[in-house]
């Protein structure tokens, strides 16, 4: 197994090798786990998805309009505007969130098990020079379920601190088919996507990195 703690700060490693877990400070990175072909057919069934509840551009409570644009799919997608950060059984425009595709849910199965689903499965479209800032994904009702998050097409170069904003981070660039478990201990670890490589992947004709994190929101 290749390991992979950083704990010397801005190091930057790329493993080429699939297959392997890799540990960056307690998040599993689940190198190449979806193939190519995985990835095309998942691709398409986002594309149902963004038909039925288009992309937008949230704009954060401090009046910024984020880079990455974003739906959702599922009980309940993730939102943020002037009111906050929120979970909403609603899209920005009124309707209901369609269905996580079942590709989608297997993963979850395969990674977490199936007692309990994911509630929503936010989708991040980060086009050329989007990234998203150091956070926690901490809206949620419960953290005893991890998330997993899902890497389609550009390469993102993925950021993980500790607990407490601030401090060293390590960082790992994230390929089209890589999945991260963000549970245990890890699960409200700071982390962030400090910047794609535009155009580094043929998954998406024009370019762009699709993330998918799965959630549960609830607190049963
Ligand atoms: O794009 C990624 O890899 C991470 C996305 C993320 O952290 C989030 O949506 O909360
Ligand atoms: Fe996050």
């Amino acid at each position: 197994m290749a390991g992979f703690v950083q704990k010397e700060g801005m190091k930057v490693e790329n493993e080429q090798q699939s297959g392997a877990i890799l540990d960056l400070g307690g998040l599993l990175v689940h190198r190449g786990y979806l193939a190519k072909p995985a990835c095309q057919s998942l691709v398409a069934q986002l594309r149902d998805v963004i038909r039925a509840a288009p992309l937008f551009s949230p704009i954060t409570p401090s009046g910024k309009s984020m880079s990455v644009r974003m739906t959702s799919a599922g009980r309940l997608g993730w939102i943020a505007d002037a009111r906050g950060y929120r979970y909403s059984p609603t899209h920005p425009r009124g309707t209901p969130w369609p269905a996580i595709p079942e590709a989608v849910l297997s993963i979850w199965r395969d990674l977490v098990g199936g007692n309990r689903l994911p509630d929503c499965c936010l989708l991040n479209f980060y086009g050329e020079g989007a990234r998203m800032g150091m956070h926690r994904d901490a809206d949620e009702a419960a953290y005893s379920y991890p998330v997993v998050s899902i890497s389609l097409g550009d390469d993102g170069l993925l950021c993980v601190g500790g607990l407490a904003r601030g401090g060293k981070t390590a960082r790992h660039w994230l390929t089209s088919g890589d999945v991260v478990v963000m549970g245990g201990a890890a699960r409200l670890a700071y982390h962030g996507v400090d910047r794609i490589r535009f155009g580094s992947s043929s998954l998406l004709p024009k370019g762009g990195r699709i993330n998918l994190t799965l959630r549960v929101v609830g607190a049963d």
